[in-house]
C-alpha cells in the first residue's frame, strides 16, 4: 500500500512543500520504505526530493526549504512491484509531453503485455521495474498521441480514458502537469482508496487530492469526496472538472483497508475506518462466545495487539463483558512491521515493537485480539512472548478470516507459502502459530462490518480470503509468475547479490550522487536526482541509509 497526495495552492507564491510533508507523515502508515515530494515552481520548473526512508528522515528543513512552488505532489512507498531501491521512490517524472509527474498506489497485473507495448509500439524506455513508471509512461504516451502543442482538458480525459482500457489492475493516481494543474484517477473497479478536499481562502480555493481524508481533515480542507471508480478529476486554479472516462466496473473497494491499512480516523468511500472495526469487534465477539462456549474454555481478560487491533478489541471486550487490558506496550519508535520488507526483519521487529507485562498475563486465560494474522509473523512472537510471562492459556482472535491467497493489488503478500493460513485449516492454524486456539470473524460478517456504513457498495475485494480477483486476469500461471518473482525467499537472494536489502537494513548503501550501470541497461541512481537528471534538491546526507525503523 502506498500513500499518494496532491496539492494546489490558490496563491502560487506559497509554498505547498511544507504542508505536502506534513500530509505525508499523516500517511506514513500506508508506506514506510520511500518518500518523496516533487513541487511546481515558476515557469513550470520542477523540483523534487525523493529517497529511501521515512518522511521525517528524508525531509527536514532545509530539504522542504528548496522546493518550491504552489503545487505539487508526495508519495510514501511500500513496494509490490520491482525492488526497494531509490531509484523506484515515488513520484516518477517524465519531461515529454509537456512535463509529468506521477505517484500510484496499487499494483499493475498485466505489467509484461504493458512493457512489450512500450518497447515494440511507445518506443519508450522503462528505467526501473516498477510498474508505476509504466503506467505514467502510458499515460504519456497517450497525451502524446494527440500531437498538439498545448492540450486541453478534454485530451487529458480522452489519455486517461485509453491508458484505462490498456491496463489491469489496481490504481489510484495523482499526476502534476508543468504549469498546468493536478489529475486524480482511479480505476474502474475502485480498489485503492483516493479523493479530494477543498478549503477557501481569501483569493480562492485550495484543493487536496489524498489516499485518506485523514489529510484533508487535518490540514482544514472541508468537502471530502472520494473519487469515483473510473473517474478522472482535473484540478486547476480556474477550478474542478470531473468526468467519468471509463464505464465503472463492479465497485470493490479493498476490504483490507478497513481491517488493517488505513488510519482509524479516516473515512473511506462513506465509511468510516474507525466504525467498521467497532463493528468488526461486536461481530467477533458473538463468534468468540460461540467458540469458547464449544469448547469449554474461559478467558480472564482481553489483550489487544498494538496498533491497530485496539479498536476492535475495546468493543469485543465489552461485547464479552471482559476486562480490557493493554497488555502489550508498544514502542512509539518502531513504525508497522507487516510493512516492513523481508522476513527476518519483520520478526525482530516485533520483538523490539511490543513488550509482555507479566503482571497482565501470569496465571491467567488470556484472548489476544488482532486485526488480521497474515505471515504469523506478529501472532508467533506474542504468543511466545505471553506465554514467556506466565500465561496458562493463550487464545488468539482476528477480526479477519484465515488469509489464504496472495494480494495482487497493492499489498505485497505475492506468495502462497508465507501465507500461515496457506494450506491449513484452523487447528493447524494455532498450531503453527503456537496458540492454544485461534478463532477467526467469518468472511460474512466482516463484509457486514463495512458494509453497514455504506449499503451502496455491493462488493468487496475480498481476494485475500476467496481467492477471486475481481479484475480478471489473476489465474494460476499469474499467480505462480509473481510468486517466482517476489516471494521472500527469492527476494533475499537476490538482495544478497545486488546488497540491496542490505542497504535496507541500514548496513550498507550508495553514496550521494553516485550512478552506476545496473542489469539490462539500467541506471541505477542512488541519490535523489532532481526531474531531467538535474543534481537535485535531495537530502545533503547520503540516501538509503535513512530508515529509522531498520536498525
Ligand atoms: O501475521 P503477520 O504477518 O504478522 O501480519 C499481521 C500483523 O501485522 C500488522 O501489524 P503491524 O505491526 O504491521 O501494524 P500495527 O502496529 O498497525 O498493528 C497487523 O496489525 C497484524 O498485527
Ligand atoms: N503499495 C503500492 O501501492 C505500491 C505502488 C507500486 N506498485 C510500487 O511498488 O511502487
Ligand atoms: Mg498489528
Amino acid at each position: 500500500m502506498c500513500g499518494i497526495l496532491g496539492l494546489l495552492l490558490n496563491d502560487p507564491n506559497i509554498d505547498c512543500a511544507p504542508e505536502i510533508c506534513e500530509g505525508l507523515s499523516l500517511l506514513q502508515h500506508r508506506g514506510q520504505d520511500a518518500c518523496g515530494i516533487v513541487t511546481c515552481g515558476p515557469k513550470g520548473r520542477f523540483f523534487q526530493c525523493k529517497a529511501n526512508g521515512m518522511v521525517r528522515d528524508i525531509f527536514d528543513e532545509k530539504s522542504v526549504q528548496k522546493l518550491i512552488g504552489g503545487m505539487g505532489v508526495g508519495h510514501v512507498r511500500y513496494p509490490t512491484a520491482g525492488s526497494f531501491n531509490n531509484a523506484e521512490a515515488q513520484p516518477f517524472y517524465v519531461n515529454s509531453p509537456y512535463g509529468i509527474v506521477f505517484a500510484h498506489n496499487g499494483n499493475l497485473i498485466n505489467t509484461t503485455s504493458l512493457l512489450h507495448f512500450m518497447d515494440a509500439t511507445a518506443h519508450r524506455h522503462i528505467n526501473t521495474s516498477s510498474d508505476s513508471e509504466l503506467l505514467l509512461n502510458i499515460f504519456a504516451n497517450n497525451l502524446q498521441q494527440t500531437g498538439k502543442f498545448r492540450i486541453n482538458e478534454d485530451d487529458i480525459f480522452t489519455a486517461i480514458g485509453g491508458m484505462m482500457k490498456q491496463v489491469k489492475g489496481a490504481y489510484a493516481c495523482v499526476a502534476m502537469l508543468a504549469g498546468f494543474g493536478i489529475i486524480a484517477f482511479r480505476d474502474p473497479n475502485g480498489i485503492r482508496p483516493v479523493g479530494m478536499a477543498s478549503r477557501k481562502t481569501a483569493t480562492g480555493n485550495d484543493y487536496i487530492i489524498a489516499s485518506e481524508s485523514v489529510v484533508a481533515d487535518a490540514s482544514g480542507f472541508s468537502e471530502w469526496s472520494d473519487v469515483n471508480p473510473g473517474e478522472a478529476i482535473i484540478i486547476t486554479r480556474a477550478g474542478v472538472t470531473r468526468r467519468q472516462v471509463h464505464e465503472p466496473e463492479i465497485f470493490a473497494p479493498d476490504i483490507f483497508e478497513y481491517v488493517y491499512f488505513a488510519r482509524p480516523d479516516s473515512v473511506l468511500d462513506g465509511v468510516s475506518v474507525y466504525r467498521s472495526r467497532m463493528a468488526m469487534g461486536d461481530a467477533l465477539a458473538v463468534e468468540v462466545r460461540r467458540v469458547l462456549a464449544q469448547r469449554r474454555i474461559s478467558v480472564d481478560v482481553v489483550i489487544p495487539v498494538p496498533d491497530t487491533s485496539r479498536v476492535a478489541a475495546l468493543n469485543l471486550a465489552q461485547k464479552l463483558n471482559l476486562p480490557y487490558r493493554e497488555g502489550f506496550i508498544k514502542n512509539r519508535y518502531i513504525g508497522r512491521t507487516f510493512i516492513m520488507p523481508g522476513q527476518q526483519m519483520r520478526k525482530k521487529n516485533v520483538r523490539r515493537k511490543l513488550n509482555a507485562m507479566a503482571l497482565e498475563f501470569a496465571d491467567k486465560n488470556v484472548l489476544l485480539v488482532d486485526d488480521s494474522i497474515v505471515r504469523g509473523t506478529t501472532s508467533k512472537e506474542i504468543i511466545q512472548m505471553a506465554k514467556d510471562v506466565g500465561a496458562k492459556k493463550v487464545i488468539v482472535a482476528s477480526c479477519a478470516p484465515p488469509i489464504r491467497y496472495p494480494n495482487v493489488y497493492g499489498i505485497d503478500m505475492p506468495s502462497r507459502n508465507e501465507l500461515v493460513a496457506y494450506g491449513r485449516h484452523e487447528d493447524s492454524i494455532a498450531g503453527a502459530i503456537g496458540a492454544d486456539l485461534v478463532i477467526f470473524q467469518t468472511l460474512p460478517d466482516l463484509i457486514e462490518s463495512v458494509r453497514q456504513f455504506n449499503t451502496s457498495i455491493n462488493v468487496f475485494d475480498c481476494s485475500v480470503f476467496t481467492g477471486e480477483y475481481v479484475t480478471g486476469g489473476v489465474d494460476e500461471s499469474y499467480l505462480s509468475h509473481i510468486e517466482s518473482l517476489r516471494a521472500d525467499n527469492v527476494r533475499s537472494k537476490v538482495a544478497a547479490m545486488t546488497g540491496e536489502l542490505s542497504a535496507q537494513e541500514g548496513k550498507g548503501g550508495g553514496g550521494a550522487g553516485v550512478a552506476v550501470n545496473g542489469v539490462n541497461g539500467r541506471q541505477t541512481v542512488l541519490t535523489s536526482n532532481g526531474p531531467s537528471g538535474q543534481n537535485g534538491n535531495g537530502p545533503d546526507d547520503t540516501v538509503g541509509l535513512h530508515n529509522s525503523w531498520y536498525s
